[in-house]
């Protein structure tokens, strides 16, 4: 179950009430709740409890340090894409050990700095990434634990943009093209096959699609654990969570019975018979689940506008703190922060963003509103801040952690400052020597590539 709750006409954050952390910090502001994801890490492990589950988070879901440390402090693995997300684990006390990286576009550099960290797995998505991380292992005098992405080209009922498990996606690799590696594998002698994963997109809350990409991969597993010693079979993340009505209902998604949708019950006793006989560790990777119904985004109304077709809410979060409705037309419920009496109107809620498509909800029929009050845009703890940019010149909100009655800021909000830091006006400004002329008579020019201050000098070649 989610803490978010009226005590009578105010909003409260577990014990703590949103309006204060409003005064306190600003807004627009994210507001997380430590209780609500650890009860969610925590009902997912027992649901799955038959099979002893790794539980590897999707740090892409929300990379804030604090989260990452509260599910690490819990036994929590996690699942990477990129440098960076290995970069926070290893800041925020994660175990490479129990973690996992996949992703399509890996450099060297990232697989190198992978296998020094000592990561559980690398998740491969293509024959030549395999010949990257081979390489790389050599030279490193290392073999890399490999697992092996099928793309098992199931569908599931989810936004187009985040279907990753059909043929057409450019995630994984396709069961034919396995059996080929397979026959190859012996080939790569830095490699060793540790697993088989498959992941087939997020926001799905249908069994049947996991279902059915379990069955269709289980054949390539036991080959793995056959004939290659592997050790485990990822079956990814991707379990929705409920948007609708968020609130009102305290269900965080997918725990509690809605006829329309799968319980954990269901998904369990539709995996357990196939996954168990396996004898394998299994691992599930879910973000969204976690995290998604465990924070809010506040944010102030600054103006109302009423037009003969419209009425609009303008407020001081925009596309560019939550991305989400823009992006996929998601529904996020919005709620007043202190119910007032009135009547209700329908408006489109939106940012201050100059594009349109900034638009929270369009003719949402909503509790009485008046510039000044606070909203509260639920379920947006998953791909909220993490998908957040500085458009329009905006810098990024804060962000703040609430464990009952105790809050404390686990993201300062950006300052103008930030929005400049790393730019350079004058030659030499921000990489002395980096500059040069296109007919390559100084500096570095004809390098072909922007380097970031950490990245500079330490490129790895694949
Ligand atoms: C490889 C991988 N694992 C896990 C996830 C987590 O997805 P979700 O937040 O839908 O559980 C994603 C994102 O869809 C992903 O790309
Ligand atoms: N960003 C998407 C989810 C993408 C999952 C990443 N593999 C969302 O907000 O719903």
């Amino acid at each position: 179950m989610h803490r978010f709750r009226y005590q009578g006409e105010a909003l409260f954050v577990e014990e703590t009430d949103a309006a204060g952390l409003a005064e306190r910090y600003g807004t627009p502001l994210y507001v997380y709740s430590a209780g609500t994801i650890v009860d969610h890490y925590e009902r997912l492990l027992s649901s799955l409890r038959a099979l002893n589950p790794l539980i590897c988070y999707a740090v892409k879901a929300n990379s804030n340090l604090a989260l990452l440390r509260l599910l690490a402090s819990r036994g929590s693995g996690f699942d990477l894409v990129s440098g960076g997300e290995l970069y926070r684990i290893l800041r925020a006390g994660g175990d490479p050990a129990r973690s996992t990286f996949a992703g399509v576009g890996k450099t060297a550099q990232e697989i190198k700095e992978a296998l020094e960290a000592g990561i559980y797995s690398f998740v491969v998505e293509s024959r030549e990434e395999l010949e990257v991380i081979d390489r790389v292992a050599a030279r490193l005098g290392k073999r890399a634990p490999v697992a092996l992405r099928v793309n098992p080209d199931v569908g599931a009922r989810t936004h187009a943009k985040v279907k990753t498990g059909v043929a057409e996606s450019k995630f994984g690799i396709s069961p034919e093209e396995i059996e080929g590696l397979y026959r190859q594998l012996p080939h790569f002698s830095h490699v060793s096959l540790r697993g088989i994963q498959f992941h087939i997109g997020s926001q799905i809350r249908d069994v049947e699609p996991f279902e059915e990409a379990v069955r269709r991969v289980i054949p390539l597993v036991e080959i793995a654990r056959d004939r290659f010693g592997a050790e485990f079979f990822d079956i990814g993340g991707g379990l929705g969570i409920a948007y609708e009505e968020a609130l009102q209902s305290g269900d965080p998604g997918w725990w509690e019975s809605k006829a329309q949708w799968a319980t954990p019950a269901h998904y369990a006793e539709r995996l357990l018979p196939l996954l168990g006989p396996l004898k394998l560790r299994i691992i599930v990777e879910p973000g969204r689940l976690l995290v998604g119904n465990a924070g809010i985004l506040l944010t102030r109304v600054l103006y109302r506008k009423n037009r003969p077709q419209k009425k609009f809410v303008i407020v001081d979060a925009g596309m560019n703190d939550l991305v989400r409705p823009a992006l996929y037309g998601s529904f996020h419920q919005i709620v007043p922060v202190a119910r007032r009496s009135g009547e209700w109107v329908e408006a489109d809620v939106v940012g201050p963003v100059c594009e349109s498509g900034d638009c929270f909800a369009a003719s949402r029929r909503m509790a009485p509103v008046e510039s000044g009050d606070l909203l509260a845009i639920f379920s947006t703890g998953a791909y909220g801040f993490s998908m957040a940019s500085q458009y329009n010149s905006r810098p990024r909100p804060a962000e703040v952690l609430v464990d009952g009655a105790n809050h404390r800021l686990i993201r300062l909000r950006e300052s103008y400052e930030d929005l400049v830091r790393g730019e350079g006006i004058d030659e030499g400004e921000i990489a002395p020597g980096l500059s040069g002329r296109a007919d390559g008579a100084s500096g570095q020019a004809g390098e072909n590539e922007s380097l970031t201050r950490d990245q500079a000098g330490r490129k790895e070649k694949p």
